[in-house]
């Protein structure tokens, strides 16, 4: 993904509408800070007072006053610090959960190819690091910069109330901070922007390595993957080491800084406590008011730069906000009113053309087909001739540049994406595991807390799945989790089609749903395969054409255009592509249930 650059300004201004509803609390805590700051130049006063009275007098009498009220204004400044601390932290957290909710649910509204170009450990470092960086400028970045401030105020006019002309001279030198501050500005975010990079980049090595840990092991590539781990983790350590670096230079030109301020009061103060116009107590205040500047001042220069560090998090978050969705629910107003609760199954795609976003040449080419509802129509052809795309454009992952999509009559873009996609069930290559007991895996197919375990085993057992779930150790209390081995591809398959049982829509897709099967587990889904389909319409896309016998209409795809149609024995017999692919991998008995040597290569290679 290319990053667009972003401004400090655009940054707040767009994640500033999320404090919404925790704005006060936000004030709250500003407040404790200034109370905090006010306390601690009550101290120095009161400091001060003592110091004149009763240390340079030797009066203990005069001790006692100035004292207890010191501890009085410190009591009440910790207590404040406490609470606004805490709140702060309460704040911050619930902003941080805020914002990571909003853009995980962004995420899922994207398209697949936005995933097929992003690294998912990039977009996961997104999800943590980038978002902590924003909290970081704005709530605790906007806290952090009040308290400075009304520091700054309350030591400036109290060392200006003490002696101006003194406090006047030693200002002279502020400037001095701001111009240090700003020369390392520039340079510190380009150093972040690349150290985010790295991070993002490590973590999608790793997460990469540890998917393909296996494959990795059997290509003797450990080597290969310790060097791109390497590559990144040498990027990110150049970035951090500079980063670190120029912090550091930063602190030690400050802390000169310093130092030649407080020279300059010790000297102004010395000549005149000479010239007996100051007492020590005054000069001691004076030299703690302008000594109490630094920090604030310091965390304001540090805030520029944090911020700075933040607008390099805020672009990574923005580009993944300002992604937009491929399709999006339908105005209200151009909502078709439903004809029936659940939909009949009319499937239909008239003139339909659509190029992947990004892609060179139509996936789909003016293609039109009609499924009546129960029907079984297998759709196949060569690979890329788009049978995956059709799926894509039903369940309306995307709109058609052209042609209407429809559903029982109405055109899918004109019905609400959760009502569509309740009316349909896709039965992905790949099946869908949660981590979690197999029963809340089927009963995922019905809406939470909806599916009884008689449901579940009811649709077990349709599936052919009740015998080896019984078997499993914990049986249907056994936890699974995605990647898991202790189920094979054809019973994981079974537990797709018994979620898919309950789910009970009208319209069934299924996306190649015998590959990696070998003959027996093939043959062990067929019957499931069946009972799911009957008095639904399927779609079943797939290059398995011992499938094709069971259908009403097999549709046969070649580079976007619907080249041939009709059953299996009409198509054999006009020796046309059908005939071709059927007879590359003919099954020598395919009604039977006997194994099929083509078949059975997949088998070998699944
Ligand atoms: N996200 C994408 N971006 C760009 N082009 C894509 C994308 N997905 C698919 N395509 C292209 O669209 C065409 C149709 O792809 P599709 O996946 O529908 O084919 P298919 O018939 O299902 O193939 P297979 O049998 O190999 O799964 C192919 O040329 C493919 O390269």
């Amino acid at each position: 993904m290319r990053t667009r650059r972003v401004g400090l300004k655009e940054s707040l201004r767009r994640f500033w509408p999320l404090t919404h509803g925790d704005r006060r609390w936000i004030l709250l805590v500003c407040l404790a800070a200034v109370a905090a700051a006010l306390a601690e130049t009550a101290a120095i006063l009161l400091f001060a007072q003592l110091t004149d009275k009763a240390l340079q007098k030797g009066s203990v009498s005069a001790f006692w006053q100035p004292a207890s009220l010191w501890l009085g204004v410190a009591v009440v400044g910790a207590v404040v610090g406490y609470l606004g601390n805490s709140l702060a932290a309460w704040t911050a957290e619930r902003f941080v959960m805020r914002l990571r909710a909003r853009v995980f649910a962004h995420l899922q509204t994207l398209p697949p190819h936005f995933f097929q170009r992003s690294r998912r450990g990039d977009l996961v470092e997104r999800m943590t690091g980038d978002v902590d960086a924003i909290e970081q400028m704005l709530i605790t970045g906007l806290v952090q910069a009040a308290a400075a401030l009304f520091g700054i105020i309350f030591y400036a006019g109290a060392a200006l109330w003490l002696r101006w002309d003194l406090a006047l001279a030693t200002f002279v030198l502020a400037p001095l901070f701001w111009a240090a501050t700003h020369r390392f500005t520039g340079r510190v975010k380009e150093v972040s922007r690349r150290e985010r990079a790295a991070d993002g980049a490590i973590t999608s090595v790793v997460e990469e390595g540890l998917v393909n840990v296996v494959l990795t092991q059997a290509y003797n590539r450990q080597r290969d993957e310790e060097e791109r781990l390497d590559h990144q983790a040498r990027r990110w350590f150049r970035a951090s080491v500079t980063s670190a670096r120029l912090q550091g230079l930063y602190d030690q030109v400050v802390e000169l800084l310093e130092t030649v301020c407080v020279l300059t009061i010790i000297g102004l103060g010395a000549w005149e406590i000479s010239a007996g116009r100051m007492t020590l107590g005054q000069l001691l205040a004076f030299a703690a008011f302008v000594g109490y500047l630094y920090p604030p001042i310091r965390s304001l220069g540090q805030l520029g730069l944090t911020a700075t560090e933040a607008t390099a998090g805020a672009e990574r978050l923005l580009e993944i906000l300002d992604a937009r969705p491929a399709v999006t629910d339908p105005a209200p107003s151009l909502v078709a009113p439903p004809r029936h609760g659940r939909a009949l199954g009319e499937v239909e795609a008239r003139h339909v053309h659509f190029r992947y976003p990004g892609g060179s040449e139509d996936a789909l080419h003016d293609f039109s087909f009609t499924a009546v509802p129960g029907e079984l129509l297998v759709i196949t052809g060569p690979s890329g001739a788009g049978k995956s795309t059709l799926a894509a454009l039903l369940l309306r992952f995307y709109d058609p540049d052209a042609g209407t999509v429809r559903l029982d009559d109405v055109p899918v873009h004109r019905m609400p994406l959760a009502q569509l996609r309740h009316n349909i069930t896709l039965l992905p290559q790949d099946t869908l595991v949660l981590h979690d007991t197999v029963e809340e895996n089927i009963a995922a197919g019905r809406p939470h807390g909806r599916a009884t375990h008689h449901d579940v085993e009811r649709a077990a057992r349709a599936a052919d799945a009740h015998d080896f779930i019984t078997a499993l150790p914990d049986g249907y209390d056994t936890v699974i989790a995605p990647g898991t081995a202790r189920l094979s591809g054809g019973q994981l398959q079974r537990i797709a089609i018994a979620r898919a049982m309950l789910r009970d829509a009208p319209v069934l897709v299924l996306d190649e749903p015998t590959t990696g099967l070998d003959v027996l587990a093939t043959q062990r889904i067929l019957g499931p395969l069946r009972r799911l389909a009957e008095g639904r319409t399927t779609l079943v896309i797939t290059h398995d054409l011992d499938l094709a016998a069971d259908a009403d209409r097999v549709l046969v795809l070649d580079h976007g255009l619907l080249v041939e149609s009709g059953t299996h024995p009409q198509l054999l017999a006009q020796r046309g592509l059908y005939a071709t692919l059927f007879h590359a991998h003919p099954p020598p008995h395919p009604h039977n249930g006997t194994a099929n040597p083509a078949a059975e290569r997949r088998g070998m290679v699944g």
